[in-house]
């Protein structure tokens, strides 16, 4: 893709694609998207937490090339963002979860689908063939083993990199929304990973048969991960106890993400909980964040408190409700103009350039205080503590 594409002419900031998707959507499938759990103070915290972030700009550096590019997954990317796993995209646009991952591919980010996408892995992953993009599959587990089986053989079939497991939802959290607007899976669409015996019922009456695992534990976890060749990541990790776990889990890497506001109301902004997690974690795994990212500056400043990699939920869905899959590189294209120019304005060259120092937070007395860089964990600890395939 040419990364310098010609302008769109009403939409030039992903708080304008939010607005102008938002009138296209009914009042059911709009709310559905944007709202969350309950009183929407962590949705709405989400978003105000980057803005208590302040930046630090370095001057007089040479800029005149900027390498917004990394690595994740084992794959390059353009930049570091890609897609967090959401449901029912086909909601927003006939172009469908398929749509996302043709813009994604084209961009060159990772994409990672929901187990209750409405389209099938093997499709979505076929969008991206030759591409060079990765792809990971989200499971929420369920109590039934057959079914998580499954679901992660067809990851593996279809080239997942890696396996997301959800640790935030033993039940769905409390959405107004869907109760108010009766909100249910249209009859013409379906989860194709899920089954045929599965419908939305399912998953809004806390059949947790079907939809969650209540009684997931990190002994469950060790287990699944043992049993899958893909990389194993855990979404919704929001505490550096937490974290710890996960490292003595040996997975590959956490997403510090508290489901875009939508399980637990008041849980802390993820990039409020995300230096207490970077500082516990080390290096010694990956650390990505999702959650309130709407402008090139949050992803800057969620690498520069230590997060490797960032992801969103909502954006690609507005840029499908917006105008399908060329809504969505849209939304990628702002991103990364917003992204490479923080960088350039902040004397940042490459992504390793990013530190800490390059943030300020406003303390107790209301002033704005410099924070410390980080120490270079890279040669203190390579990998995870524990191998879990030779724990098992
Ligand atoms: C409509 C919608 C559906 C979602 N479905 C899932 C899902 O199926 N599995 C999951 O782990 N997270 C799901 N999420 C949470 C996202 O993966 C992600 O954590 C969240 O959207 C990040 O916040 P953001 O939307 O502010 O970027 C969903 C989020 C939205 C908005
Ligand atoms: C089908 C839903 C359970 C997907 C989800 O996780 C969400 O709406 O946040």
């Amino acid at each position: 893709m040419n990364r310098k594409a010609t302008r769109d002419s009403v939409v030039f900031s992903i708080s304008d694609l939010q607005r102008e998707a938002s009138q296209k959507l009914s009042t059911t499938v709009r709310e559905y998207y944007n709202e969350g759990a309950m009183d929407l103070v962590t949705v709405k915290d989400n978003t105000a937490a980057y803005d208590r972030l302040r930046l630090r700009p370095r001057v007089c550096v040479d800029v005149a090339k900027v390498d917004a590019s990394t690595e994740c997954f084992g794959s390059k990317v353009a930049f570091p963002l890609g897609f967090s796993p959401a449901a029912m995209h086909k909601l927003a646009h006939k172009d469908g979860e398929c749509g996302t991952s043709r813009a994604a591919a084209k961009f060159g980010i990772n994409m990672l689908l929901s187990q209750y996408a409405t389209d099938s892995i093997g499709d979505v992953t076929a969008m991206g063939a030759g591409a060079g993009n990765a792809y990971g599959m989200q499971v929420c587990l369920t109590e039934d083993p057959a079914t998580n089986t499954r679901l992660i053989r067809d990851a593996e079939a279809a080239g997942c990199k890696s396996l997301v497991i959800t640790v935030d939802a033993p039940a769905l959290g409390r959405r107004l929304n869907e109760y108010r607007n009766n909100f249910s899976l249209p009859k013409h669409l379906t989860f194709p990973n899920m089954g045929a015996d599965m419908d939305h019922s399912d998953v809004v009456t806390y059949d947790p048969r079907k939809a969650y695992d209540a009684a997931l534990t990190w002994t469950k976890i060790r287990h699944i991960a043992a049993t899958t060749t893909m990389d194993v990541y855990l979404k919704g990790v929001q505490t550096a106890e937490d974290a710890l776990e996960a490292v003595r889990c040996g997975v590959a890497g956490i997403i510090v993400s508290n489901h875009g506001g939508r399980q637990v109301d008041s849980a802390v902004a993820t990039i409020d909980a995300l230096e207490e997690i970077v500082d516990a974690v080390q290096g010694r795994i990956q650390v990505h964040i999702d959650g309130g990212i709407r402008r090139g500056s949050d992803i800057f400043k969620a690498l520069a408190l230590g997060a490797d990699h960032c992801w969103v939920g909502r954006v690609p869905i507005w840029g499908l409700a917006y105008n399908g899959e060329e809504g969505v590189s849209l939304a990628i294209q702002l991103l990364y103009d917003e992204f490479a120019t923080t960088m350039t304005l902040m004397g940042c060259t490459k992504i390793s350039d990013i530190k800490r120092s390059h943030l300020s937070r406003m303390g107790p007395d209301g002033g704005f205080h410099k924070l410390q860089d980080l120490p270079d964990w890279s040669s203190k600890v390579a990998g995870p503590i524990l191998d879990v395939h030779a724990r098992l």
